[in-house]
């Protein structure tokens, strides 16, 4: 059972991730850029339940990754935004969701990154 759901043996349940985060209950304005959400001492994050938030997953088969891909946001994403400022080509409501092995859009993602004058 999950919830009033009952799900019979063998069944496949797939969790889609995207949504679960896009879920306004625990991420008002989900699209908002709102780092806050993520401070660790946020009321925000101190409230939500700790599987609303599950980027890599969660349990025994999570992602094997994950501390990697955090190493690389931490320094390869951080040095970018550090020197740069970045900023999309197309707009915002241009571009269409498409759920591949990663989520992606249909369409390239053209970025420009602008030296930033001041660091
Ligand atoms: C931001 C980067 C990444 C995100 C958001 C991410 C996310 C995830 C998620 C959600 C899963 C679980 C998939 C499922 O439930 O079937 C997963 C599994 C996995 N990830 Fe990642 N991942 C990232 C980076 C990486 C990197 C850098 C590696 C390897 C160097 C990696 C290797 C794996 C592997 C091998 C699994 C399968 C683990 C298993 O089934 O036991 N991931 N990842």
């Amino acid at each position: 059972m999950i919830g009033k759901y009952k799900i019979p043996k063998g069944t496949n349940l797939f969790l889609w991730i995207y949504h679960l985060h896009h879920n306004d209950q625990y991420f008002p304005d989900p699209e908002k850029f709102d780092p806050e959400r993520f401070r660790p001492s946020s009321p925000q994050l101190l409230s939500r339940p700790s599987y609303a938030y599950v980027p890599f997953s969660a349990g025994s088969r999570n992602c094997i990754g994950q501390k990697l891909a955090m190493l690389e946001q931490k320094t390869l994403v951080a040095t970018i935004v550090k020197h740069f400022d970045i900023e999309s080509r197309d707009p915002f409501d241009t571009l269409w969701p498409s759920l591949e092995f990663v989520l992606t859009t249909v369409q390239p993602l053209m970025i420009k990154l602008k030296p930033r004058s001041e660091i």
